[in-house]
């Protein structure tokens, strides 16, 4: 059986153009995140492959030059949509400056091929070049695994459409059809990539928000219950000291009345300020709630976390214009408490230090029973 490249090319084309379909549906959100100018690369690719289809005894611009330039338009894109998700800016001759050359190259070279098919190769080492740099400067930002396919996926895409025609020109069409498979399977996989890096970098940013006070920037409660249940668990298995402190500002409702809710407001983030400052780079500090803040100090006995809530106490009222009363309990080792036995002991020593006329740490031995 001979394999034809013309029904293959269709095929691809047909690929490529219900993946841009499908990236342009799930885009319109996407815009900022590059998800729009990748969709439009696919669009190119098909597009570019859809010419290369059509019968041999059409023009050559239409069936070597439009495909040419549709595809350093198509790499220009995904470019333009790794500088977009990245949030960085290149000068748009940069960016579209290779098309303007593969036009060029494509009017003045349109009837020797040989020279034509380097230039071409030329200009998509050049886009390649820039992508390769733009993407390694950034790899370790890049959340997730789908980068990986992304990364891929267009450099196999760059490398086959850029060189392949330099290689396939003496070869049987069988091959040359052959090639198409390489083809389809590289633009699936840099279609899932782009696709995918764009929802895992969503998926990233809302586990973040879940996470995180939106006020103080501090961990939210819901963060904070589960770095307390992993801190004990780890303090249980290294048989190590943990400690964690309850503070409270004081007063924090005459703030409101006397300021406003707003002032109050800038008062809680002086507060969360102070205490990432002062906190060393293993303790965790979050918003507990309302003028309530926890922070977790692992590996941390007794008479050092009284060191550090002191240092804390003091930090707080010489920065913020307010003071803070801080309950403080220890975990030893090989104690079996719960998070919410710790947390109950700690708000028993907090209650007793406002008790004691406030700006204060109180302990467990503090605490009433
Ligand atoms: N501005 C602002 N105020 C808040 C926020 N959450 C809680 N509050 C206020 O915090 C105040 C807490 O007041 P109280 O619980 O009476 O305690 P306090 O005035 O700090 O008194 P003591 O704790 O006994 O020293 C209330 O007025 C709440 O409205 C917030 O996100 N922003």
């Amino acid at each position: 059986m001979t394999l034809h490249p013309l029904p293959l090319l269709f095929l691809g084309a047909l690929v490529t153009a219900m993946l841009a379909l499908c990236m342009f549906v799930v885009a319109e959100r996407h815009r900022a995140d590059g998800l729009f100018d990748w969709a439009w690369a696919m669009a190119a690719l098909g597009l570019a492959a859809a010419s290369w289809a059509v019968p041999s005894q059409t023009p050559l611009w239409l069936t070597v030059a439009m495909p040419n330039v549709l595809l350093a338009s198509a790499f220009a894109f995904t470019l333009q949509g790794l500088l977009r998700f990245q949030g960085e800016r290149l000068l748009p001759i940069q960016i579209w400056g290779p098309v303007l050359l593969a036009l060029a190259l494509n009017a003045a070279l349109l009837h020797t091929p040989q020279l034509r098919r380097w230039g071409m190769a030329a200009v998509v080492l050049v886009q390649w070049l820039y992508f390769f740099g733009l993407l390694r400067r950034h790899w370790t930002g890049i959340p997730g695994r789908s980068k990986y396919l992304f990364a891929s996926g267009t450099t196999l895409l760059m490398a086959g459409l850029g060189a392949g025609p330099l290689a396939l020109e003496h070869m049987d069409p069988g091959i040359q059809a052959l090639t198409l498979y390489p083809f389809c399977m590289a633009v699936v996989i840099h279609g899932m990539g782009s696709v995918l890096m764009s929802k895992e970098r969503s998926d990233t940013r809302n586990r973040q928000l879940a996470y995180t006070d939106e006020l103080t920037g501090l961990h939210n409660r819901r963060a904070m219950e589960q770095h307390l249940v992993q801190q004990i668990a780890q303090a249980r298995r290294a048989g190590q000291a943990f400690s964690l402190l309850l503070l409270d500002i004081d007063h924090f409702k005459r703030v409101n009345d006397q300021h406003g809710h707003l002032q109050g407001d800038k008062v809680l983030c002086a507060v969360a300020r102070v205490l990432q400052d002062s906190l060393r780079s293993q303790d965790i500090a979050g918003r507990w709630g309302g003028e309530e803040f926890l922070v977790l100090l692992p590996n941390t006995a007794s008479t050092p976390a009284l060191v550090l809530a002191e240092r804390l106490r003091a930090n707080v009222a010489s920065a913020c214009h307010v003071t803070v009363s801080i309950g403080l309990h220890t975990m030893h080792g090989l104690t079996n408490e719960s998070a919410d036995a710790m947390l109950d002991t700690a708000d028993r020593a907090l209650y007793a230090a406002k008790h004691r006329g406030r700006n204060c740490v109180g302990t467990s031995l503090h605490a009433p029973a």
